[in-house]
Parts: C-alpha cells; structure tokens; sequence
C-alpha cells in the first residue's frame, strides 16, 4: 500500500473500514480531518468543529488546505460532511464579524474568498454529504460542490437578508449554479430556509437518504460517475461552466474586501447581527 505523507501531518494513518476498502487519514486537524478510501480514491473531509461548525478563520484555512491536499494527492472525488448529527455548518461565525478588530475581519474574509474559489473551482469532483442543517455560509459551502445529497428533516439556504445583511454576488451565483434564477432571487430576497423536501423539490440538493453513511454512499455514487471520463478533459469543461464567476471574484478581490468591511462594520449591520444573536443565544437556552 503507497503511504503518502503530508505536510501538515506526517505519516499517514490507516484505518481498516471493512475488509474490502481501507480508510488512510491524509491530513488532519483538530478542526477538520480527511481521509482517503484506497480502494475508491475518494476522499472525505469532515468538519468537526463544535458545536456547529462555524467558519472561522481557522476552519476555513482547514478546509482550503485539506481540499488542495485532496487534488495534490490524486484523490479521485472529494466529499465534505459533518462530524455533528445535526448541523453540517451554521455557517460563518458570528464572533468574526460581530465587533471585529480589522486585522482579523480581513483575514477571516480573505480566507473564505480563497476557501470558495478553491472548492468552487476544484479540478476534483466534489459532493456534499449533508447530514445536518446548513444556512448561509454552509449552503455556500454545499452548493459550491457538483452534487448534493441532504438527510430528511433539516433546512438549507442563504438566510443573510434575515439576519439583515447581503449576500455578496458570489454567494448568489454559486446559488445560481444550481437553483433556477426566478427560485434563487424569491429564496434570497426572503432569506429562505428550505427543508430538506422542499431543496429536493426545487432542485437545491438532488438526493435525500436517510443516514450519513447512505449519503456518503450517494456522493461516492456520484463521483463514481466519471470513472470513465479522462480528468483532464473533466476539469476544463467544469472550469469553463465556472470560469467566469471565479475571475469576478478574482479580479475584484480587493473592492470585495472593502465592501465586506465597510458593511459589516456599519453601525445598524452590527446592530442587526446583535440582535440576531441574542435571540439565537436565547433560543438555545
Ligand atoms: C454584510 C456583508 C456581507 C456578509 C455576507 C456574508 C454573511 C453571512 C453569511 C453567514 O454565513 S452568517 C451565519 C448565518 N448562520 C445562521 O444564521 C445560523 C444560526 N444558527 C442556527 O440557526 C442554529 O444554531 C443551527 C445551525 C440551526 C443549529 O441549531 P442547534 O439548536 O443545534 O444549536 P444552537 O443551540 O442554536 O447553537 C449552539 C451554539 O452555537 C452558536 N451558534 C450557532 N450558529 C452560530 C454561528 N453562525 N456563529 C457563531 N455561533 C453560532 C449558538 O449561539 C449556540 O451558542 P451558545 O448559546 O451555546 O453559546
């Protein structure tokens, strides 16, 4: 069996699954581990920062490092899930944007520009193994893979004009990639949560089973799809359906940066997000 080391961990780990595959851990972190199936190729990356796996500054960097982990170690597919029975992520973190120091804010944003165009645009196929609630900056990360399989009774969905703040163009054109543009602009203007029947029903996520390990066996499904298909040849019809959206981030990276900071750091945004989380603190009591 080839062992491959990993800058950010060493010697990798092997993890018997059953007695037909082998689980490797390529890399890991206190805040995310992934882990290739040597019979597939396919790796998982599970996000395992509780209780509900916010993005952070740190998570982001995790996830980015740990996709390009994936690509450089040839998985053959990548599939990200959630170590929590109930939250796949709660989205970005209240506590980098709620009376943020500078410094931090702009790394924390640049981080996730870099995370969503290093998913976005991955030459890997990706799915999302969504075993639990994602709003907002989870939907993100969701609809930011090729296919998505969500387990029944939980929501989905870009909930920012509810919290009182705007989705940038990004977000909503990742949203666009898989929602039609009449659904996407009712949904985002609305701040809509959708259940999991209702994102299988408008086409925001294309399969609904029932455990974890089923949807890891879809996603698997999924990424099994192109076994056939050169990767090379793959890669660039995915870049040329993505292309332009990641060089509308790319060339305006920095007018993205300052406007992000210039909203968030709006004295009614941040009364807003306050508000926002007081209730959610207080609903969680
Ligand atoms: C203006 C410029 C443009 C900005 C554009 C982008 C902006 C934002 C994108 C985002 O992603 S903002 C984040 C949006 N996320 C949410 O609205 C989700 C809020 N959370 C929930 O609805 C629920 O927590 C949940 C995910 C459904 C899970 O519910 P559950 O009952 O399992 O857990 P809770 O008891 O509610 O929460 C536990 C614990 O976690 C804290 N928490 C929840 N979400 C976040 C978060 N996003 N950031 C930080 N902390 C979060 C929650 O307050 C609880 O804390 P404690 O009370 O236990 O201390």
């Amino acid at each position: 069996m080839n062992i491959i080391r990993s800058a950010r961990f060493g010697a990798s780990t092997l993890i018997p699954k059953n007695c037909w595959s082998v689980v490797r851990s390529i890399s890991s972190t206190e805040l995310t581990k992934l882990e290739v199936n040597d019979k597939t190729g396919i790796a998982v990356l599970t996000l395992n920062r509780p209780p509900v796996n916010s993005l952070n500054l740190e998570l982001l960097t995790d996830i980015r490092n740990s996709i390009k982990d994936a690509e450089s170690n040839k998985c053959r597919g990548l599939i990200l899930t959630s170590s929590s029975n109930s939250v796949f992520s709660a989205g970005l973190d209240f506590l980098e944007m709620y009376q943020p120091k500078e410094e931090r804010l702009k790394s924390f944003w640049t981080a996730l520009q870099s995370t969503w165009m290093t998913l976005y645009g991955s030459k890997i196929p990706t799915a999302a193994a969504i075993n639990g609630h994602a709003p907002a900056g989870g939907c993100l990360l969701a609809t930011s893979c090729e296919y998505r399989v969500m387990l029944p009774k939980f929501t989905i969905g870009l909930n920012e004009t509810l919290i009182g703040i705007v989705a940038p163009n990004w977000f909503m054109n990742s949203y666009l990639n898989v929602l039609p543009r009449r659904v996407a602009e009712l949904a985002l203007t609305q701040g809509k949560m959708f259940t999991t029947a209702e994102a299988q029903q408008v086409g925001l996520v294309d399969d609904v089973v029932n455990t974890k390990e089923e949807a890891i066996a879809k996603c698997e499904e999924f990424i099994g799809l192109f076994k056939k298909i050169n990767p090379y040849a793959r890669a660039l019809t995915k870049q040329q359906f993505r292309i332009n959206h990641l060089q509308e981030l790319e060339q305006n990276r920095e007018q993205d940066l300052q406007a992000f900071i210039a909203a968030i750091t709006n004295p009614s945004t941040q009364a807003a997000m306050g508000a926002y989380l007081e209730n959610l603190k207080k609903r969680s009591k």
